[in-house]
């Protein structure tokens, strides 16, 4: 066991632990043992001052929590009038209900957002925090409003129109983010959503390359995925769906007659996905809707139908899918047969009218990928 090693059991084993009581038990200076604690801490592996050490296997997310409201139709929609809806209110945003339904799959999680010193944030963080996720790190800004987001479905529960009400996350800054890198660095991967401004996503992406962190990112809407860097080196995963799929490969470097076609008179899923992997992310994943998904990868190509579902509503169907995958790479899968975690994950959240399922679970997980596999 080398020093380091030494002084992290030492404190692992007592927390309250004195740089003089380590020096003495290890047999070296207290000034030396001093040096050790810097260096630790500097890696993130302690996190501050009461000796606390981190937790290797936490999932980080970073980005939005929201309050949404979605408003079901009961009709077929009309412009311009008045339509009868069922309204729903749940709490949403990407990063914070890819943190929830990881929780709600065992998986220690932790948020970093911003929310406003209002009801709605309280009452976000709050819940967010009742379904298992480490809300310690989340910030709330004075005089700011917690970000919304409403939606009106159409009778199938297919989004029609939404409105996102989010200036917030113009205030979640780099500095706040080097502010908790300490927190941030021990994690075991790191899952970031595009409602981060673009120098903080530049940022994120840079440090954890430098510090060898896998990095998962949402792309959230065609929109927000143009505040994405052009090099990408540093994302391990992405997840589009095809319109954002689309955006992300159109750089103005892939502009030319060829990828015009082929984005707009007959979209090739496999070769969007490839030019997004020339961005210098190592696994694409096109979300396809009720159609399934795609994958492009280091581990080769291959689609995999959706789970056919009675829907009740789909949105969060993609943050429930990105979930699944990380539920599965960190059980030691395949990104190719996480797949199956991310669409049976997809599944159990569709039948559901909140962002994010209270009924996904590691138990329902895998029965719905055993009914899967035996082609229930
Ligand atoms: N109607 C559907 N029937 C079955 N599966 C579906 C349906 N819609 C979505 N899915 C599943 O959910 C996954 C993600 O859906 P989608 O491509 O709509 O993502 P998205 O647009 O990012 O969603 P959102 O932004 O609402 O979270 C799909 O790959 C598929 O497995
Ligand atoms: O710009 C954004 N639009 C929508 C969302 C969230 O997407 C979720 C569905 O995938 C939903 O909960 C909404 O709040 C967001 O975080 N940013």
């Amino acid at each position: 066991m080398d020093r380091e090693q030494q002084i992290l059991a030492l404190i692992r084993q007592n927390p309250f632990i004195s740089q003089n009581e380590m020096a003495g038990l290890i047999g070296i200076s207290r000034s030396a043992v001093a040096g050790y604690i810097a260096s630790l801490t500097k890696k993130g592996t302690i996190r501050g001052r009461a000796y606390v050490t981190s937790d290797e296997h936490t999932v980080f997310c970073i980005g939005g929590a929201n309050l949404d409201s979605k408003a079901l139709s009961k009709h077929a929609i009309r412009l311009a009038t008045s339509n009868p809806v069922t309204v729903t209110e749940s709490c949403g945003g990407v990063a914070r209900n890819i943190a929830e339904a990881l929780a709600g799959l065992a998986c220690p999680t932790s948020l970093l957002t911003v929310v406003g010193d209002d009801k709605a944030g309280q009452w976000v963080l709050e819940e967010t925090r009742r379904r298992g996720v480490d809300v310690s790190q989340a910030i709330v800004l004075n005089g700011e409003n917690t970000g919304s987001y409403t939606a009106l479905l159409d009778t199938s529960g297919e989004m029609f129109l939404a409105f996102a009400n989010m200036d917030i996350y113009d205030k979640f800054s780099p500095a706040m983010l080097r502010d908790k890198w300490s927190h941030i660095a021990s994690a075991k991967l790191v899952i970031a959503d595009t409602n981060l401004p673009s120098d903080t996503l530049e940022e994120l992406i840079r440090r954890c390359q430098e510090e060898n962190i896998p990095l998962f990112i949402d792309p959230v809407s065609s929109e927000k995925s143009k505040k994405l860097p052009t090099d990408l080196t540093g994302v391990t995963a992405i997840f589009p769906n095809l319109e954002e799929a689309v955006q992300l490969a159109h750089t103005p470097l892939t502009m030319n007659q060829d990828v015009i076609d082929m984005f707009y008179v007959e979209p090739d899923h496999s070769k969007i996905a490839g030019i997004i992997r020339e961005r210098g992310v190592k696994h694409v994943f096109i979300t396809l809707g009720s159609q399934g998904v795609l994958y492009v990868g280091e581990e080769g190509q291959q689609f995999f139908p959706s789970i056919p579902t009675q829907v009740i509503e789909v949105t969060g169907a993609g943050d429930a899918f990105l979930a699944g995958i990380v539920y599965g790479v960190t059980h030691d899968h395949t990104y190719l047969t996480a797949c199956e975690y991310g669409l049976a994950a997809a599944h159990i959240t569709l039948q559901t009218s909140e962002s994010t399922s209270s009924d996904l679970n590691e138990e329902r997980l895998h029965l719905t990928i055993n009914n899967m596999t035996k082609g229930d």
